[in-house]
């Protein structure tokens, strides 16, 4: 007897289909995050103008791209320094 898995069986259209529905969903759930991330970037740095300092902290931002590009490699630094251009706009 030949055991066929449900991919296999589903035909290509199907698994593309249901693929990128998956895709959909993970986007909608990034997009999220990122806006998350926005807030909270924006709850420091108010903070942190409020009490005298600037809104952009270098250091913290070399650790963030250093995480990025360590996960991902180099184009993980392109994507932290999206998300930090998000979250604090362009320098
Ligand atoms: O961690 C901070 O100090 C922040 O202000 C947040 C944040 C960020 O979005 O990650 C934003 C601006 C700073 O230049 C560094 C990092």
């Amino acid at each position: 007897m030949t055991t066929t898995s449900p991919e296999a069986a589903a035909g290509p259209e199907t698994i593309i289909a249901d693929a990128r529905e998956r895709i959909d969903a993970l986007d909608d759930r990034i997009i999220g995050l990122v806006q998350e991330r926005m807030a909270v970037s924006a709850v420091v740095q108010q903070t942190r103008i409020a009490s005298g300092g600037r809104r952009v902290h270098l250091s913290r931002e070399m650790e963030i791209l250093a995480r990025y590009r360590d996960a991902l490699g180099k184009p993980g630094t392109s994507l932290a320094m999206t998300l930090l251009e998000l979250s604090r706009g362009r320098i």
